[in-house]
């Protein structure tokens, strides 16, 4: 294996650990050791370097930012590549049909869906020991781009994109909450209880994980040599995908225009593109309706679609599911519940996990389960029908307000996930996930009512035996409880019709006087004191 490295290439290959030798996976066929192209990993790292060297590693020119550093090291050509493919290949469709990642094209030929294929042999030419050597190596770091929880696992995600290119908040690396409390109290002694926080993260959301990688090429192509005439990008929103391009299209220097319904996102939500100098829109209909007419706008203006119709923000959410895998040391957890809206993200789980598994970094993937409001369940009464008929609906309104859509643009992704992995759909009524929230909440968390979905499904399959207590289970949260906070306040002011608030809790006021403060307390902890 040829090596070309020097003294001052230290610091890029830490990021980069030696390949394995190529022990061949299970399932995909691998080319001979003796063929292996160079890649960047080869060629950069002709032996691993031990942790202990990062203590020697040069401090970069003062002058010099992280991005420039990465430039001045730049990867050799890794023979890695993506591009968009009809999703699910039509049966009678051009077996051929696919587009380069540089086009600006959200449906197949016959209207269908597209998604992000890699190019599984190239990556496969690589043991599962060596990317998860590779990936473990990047968590924590500064080196550009690879301190992203996303962009640590770039070969899997965009492996062309040049990193200068790329528009990151070091998104990722989120919590994986061990809820021991929430588990062993109130879920009849589970122990191996994790909530996975995507919300607390740089927009407070998951869409965070997405977005960057959809900006980035954004940038990419609005930048020389394409030089794309893209005048902005935009979107329909229940309130996070929103944040999150605002956000990024405002550190790019990027136009971003959201469209959102009028009064069905929270304040904090709606704060947040305006303070990110986003145009927002705010329409008189529903998410559905917002949806429609992004659709129509971004076919006839140039202005790019960055909801996850377009297939490459699934790209980057699917790098949650890695990074679970990640945090139980490559172990696979036994289900993964995922709040479902829009119905882009149930997919992008299931596709990081089975890419994982299919390049051999695990051995299977985890069963998934789905949880709808069930005010705003069309993906739960088709799976009620047995997969047999989906029928669109006005979504009502929910707490989980960010999960109110009726037609969602996924839904034969979401459907291919869940048959995959032997997976359950479950719904959650309105006071069923703000007392799991709730409940949640009192154990040490500040869930939003989308985590409330998903633990109120967690419940449910408790109650039936169908989860196990003694299994691994990771919960889904997807956003930081405080942007949902007015929801809160009306549960702990028990002010919420027709709901008995369990676990209300609301502030007791209190006269400013000793007596009055010790007869509180004392009723408070009777028996305690
Ligand atoms: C907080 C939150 N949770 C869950 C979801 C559902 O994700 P998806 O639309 O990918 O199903 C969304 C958006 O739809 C969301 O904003
Ligand atoms: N909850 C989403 C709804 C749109 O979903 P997307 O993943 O298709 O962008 C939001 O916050 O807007």
């Amino acid at each position: 294996m040829a090596a070309t490295t020097h003294a001052s290439s230290m610091s890029f290959l830490l990021s980069h650990p030696q390949p394995r030798s190529a022990t061949p996976g299970t399932r995909l066929p691998l080319r001979p050791a003796a063929r292996r192209v160079r890649c960047a990993t080869d060629a950069a790292a002709p032996t691993a370097q031990p942790a202990a060297a990062a203590s020697t590693k040069h401090r970069r020119a003062a002058d010099e930012n992280i991005r420039e550093e990465a430039a001045r090291h730049p990867a050799p050509k890794q023979g890695l590549s993506a591009w968009y493919e009809p999703f699910p290949p039509a049966p009678n469709g051009d077996p051929n049909e696919r587009y380069s990642l540089d086009e600006i094209v959200y449906r197949s030929s016959s209207g269908g869906l597209l998604d992000v294929r890699h190019d599984m042999e190239a990556l496969a030419r690589f043991s599962g020991a060596y990317w998860r050597d590779l990936f473990d190596s990047r968590v924590g770091r500064t080196t550009w781009p690879y301190g992203s929880g996303v962009w640590s696992k770039k070969e899997f995600v965009l492996p062309e994109i040049d990193p200068d290119h790329i528009v990151s908040l070091f998104e990722g690396n989120s919590n994986l909450f061990w809820a021991e409390r929430l588990g062993r109290d109130h879920l009849g002694g589970m122990n191996d209880l994790w909530v996975k926080h995507c919300g607390i993260s740089h927009t407070g959301s998951f869409k965070d994980l997405g977005m960057t990688v959809l900006v980035s090429q954004v940038n990419r192509l609005r930048r020389a040599p394409l030089s794309r005439p893209i005048a902005g990008v935009g979107c329909a929103s229940t309130g996070d995908t929103s944040a999150a391009l605002s956000a990024y299209c405002a550190a790019a220097g990027i136009p971003a225009i959201v469209f959102l319904p009028a009064n069905r996102i929270s304040l904090e939500q709606l704060i947040q593109p305006i303070a990110n100098g986003a145009t927002v829109l705010s329409l008189d209909t529903d998410f559905d309706g917002c949806m429609r007419l992004i659709r129509e706008v971004t076919a006839e203006l140039p202005i790019y679609l960055a909801n996850s119709l377009n297939s490459l923000r699934l790209e980057g959410q699917k790098t949650a599911a890695i990074e679970i895998l990640q945090q139980f040391d490559w172990e696979v957890p036994d289900w993964v519940i995922v709040p479902g809206g829009n119905l882009g993200n149930i997919y992008a789980f299931y596709k990081g996990f089975e890419m994982c598994r299919v390049l051999g970094l695990v051995d299977r993937v985890p069963r998934l389960v789905c949880a709808q409001a069930a005010n705003a369940n069309p993906l739960y009464s088709y799976y009620k029908s047995g997969w047999t008929e989906f029928q669109p609906q006005v979504a009502k309104p929910t707490f989980a307000s960010a999960i109110q859509i009726g037609d969602p643009v996924s839904v034969d992704r979401a459907v291919v996930a869940l048959k995959a992995t032997n997976g359950i759909v479950e719904e959650a009524t309105e006071e069923e996930l703000m007392n799991a929230m709730s409940l949640a909440d009192r154990t040490g968390m500040f869930a939003c009512p989308h985590t409330g979905v998903a633990l109120a499904a967690l419940f449910k399959l408790r109650d039936q035996r169908v989860i196990g207590s003694n299994e691994r289970v990771v919960v889904v949260s997807t956003a930081h409880g405080l942007k949902f906070s007015q929801s809160k306040i009306d549960y702990h002011d028990s002010k919420i019709e027709d709901m008995a608030c369990k676990y209300a809790n609301p502030p007791v006021s209190v006269k400013a006087d000793f007596g009055a403060v010790m007869d509180v307390l004392k009723k408070r902890l009777k028996g305690k004191l």
